[in-house]
């Protein structure tokens, strides 16, 4: 099936330019097309997710990827899609930034496959070092005041202000479409349905400036849908914050729990955007999700997949053995690594390694607020160590207790865990 087609059917296109003659120019031709990536933290987040897929799936129908990374944008800010302006980064920070997405990137797509091999470029490379003279005179010339006040991200912002920084964001983006053109022959820009305005006018800048050549300018764009959730709330924000992809930021664990957290009314739409499973498979699991809901099939193979893609097979592995025993409360299998994803934001304790009554650990680690507190909550059953309730009051913790010989999980009542860290 062609590309867009494909595209179409999983809802994965929100604009495109001039559809048809894009049909017919990734029919005819291996296309070179690129996203870019703002570096506004030290790791890409979930949001991020679907235009690096979108570059995977044109890169699997034989056309060539550029993740472009913003060194030289990320200093300056896109006011698109943000009703306030943003704060300026250290030109260090954004570097140190710009290293981090690069390294991320280079995971997610593929930068070694042979004749269609995806590229990364840096627009630091020649935005950094372009003069203001040239950037008003060469740049600055083919953009209309009033074409600039009409886009939707300047327009939104009049009221409460923008600065002229932002305001010049679009001439920037716009530079490295004409760069990637000139360059690469790249010609078609994707991103997030906030970036038409700035995609089409790097479209508006490369026909300009080449208006007096007679061979036709074939530049198009494409943008994706912003992703909705049927309960209305933000995707990828969850209490705990935002979803990251690296690994350190948000676990492999949390990031498998995010996935199998889906909600029914989501979970298809999601397996279309962010798999590549095809046409039958879904079928099958659309047939699962209405006959059988209660076995999340379809959140459990989205989960899956993407934290396959995301991280590995060996950490979704980890994290589907971490969610069993969670589950079935039987933690004596986790590895000191497991305790330590799955137990990532419960309150630990650290002790030495010396033997010690339950009472006195109770009362140490603050589980229970008092000895008496602490006697009554074992004899109430209340207390369980690695996940088997504990009613001897004289019980004393001890070097079996230790899971990996580091950690001892004590829950009190039917779900506040603690951790205690023995070194
Ligand atoms: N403006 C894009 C990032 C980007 C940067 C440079 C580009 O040339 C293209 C896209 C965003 O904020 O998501």
């Amino acid at each position: 099936m062609d590309i867009l087609q494909d595209l179409e059917n999983r809802g994965l296109i929100q604009q495109t330019t001039d559809r048809e003659a894009l049909q017919k120019h990734l029919n005819d031709n291996q296309v070179t097309l690129y996203c870019g990536f703002d570096p506004t933290a030290d790791s890409l987040h979930i949001g991020h997710l679907l235009p690096i897929i979108m570059l995977k799936r044109f890169q699997r129908a034989g056309h060539k990827p550029i993740a472009l990374i913003g060194g030289g944008t990320g200093m300056i800010g896109d006011p698109s899609g943000r009703s306030t302006e943003r704060s300026l980064n250290e030109a260090s920070v954004v570097h140190e930034y710009s290293e981090q997405v690069k390294l991320q990137l280079a995971k997610l797509v593929d930068f070694d496959n042979g004749t269609n091999a995806a590229v990364a470029r840096n627009n630091h490379d020649w935005l950094g070092h372009m003069t203001v003279i040239d950037f008003l005179r060469d740049a600055g010339k083919h953009f209309g005041i009033n074409y600039m006040l009409g886009k939707e991200s300047v327009s939104t912002r009049i009221e409460q202000g923008i600065s002229y920084t932002e305001f010049s964001y679009m001439i920037l983006q716009s530079l490295d479409f004409m760069k990637l053109y000139e360059e690469e022959n790249c010609t078609l820009q994707i991103g997030g349905s906030d970036q038409w305005g700035n995609i089409t006018a790097g479209m508006e800048l490369i026909r300009r400036s080449r208006e007096n050549e007679d061979d036709d300018i074939n530049v198009f764009g494409l943008t994706v849908p912003l992703i909705t959730k049927a309960d209305g709330s933000k995707f990828g924000k969850t209490a705990g914050g935002a979803i990251w992809l690296d690994p350190e930021k948000t676990t492999p664990y949390e990031f498998y729990q995010f996935w199998i957290n889906t909600d029914d009314r989501d979970v298809m739409k999601f397996l279309r955007y962010f798999t590549f499973l095809e046409e039958d498979e879904l079928a099958e699991l659309q047939t699962a999700l209405d006959k059988h809901p209660e076995t999340r099939l379809a959140q459990k193979r989205l989960a899956e997949e993407m934290t396959v893609m995301v991280h590995s097979q060996g950490a979704l592995e980890q994290a589907q053995k971490i969610t069993t025993s969670l589950f079935s409360g039987d933690l004596k299998d986790l590895s000191a690594g497991d305790i330590e994803q799955g137990f990532k934001d419960v309150p630990t304790f650290e002790a030495s390694k010396d033997d010690v009554g339950l009472i006195d650990l109770l009362v140490n680690a603050s589980i229970s607020s008092s000895k008496r507190q602490a006697r009554e909550d074992i004899q109430n059953g209340a207390i369980y160590i690695n996940g088997e309730r504990q009613q001897d009051l004289q019980y004393v913790v001890n070097e079996a207790d230790r899971i990996d010989n580091q950690f001892t999980v004590i829950r009190r009542g039917k779900k506040k865990y603690f951790l205690v860290h023995f070194s």
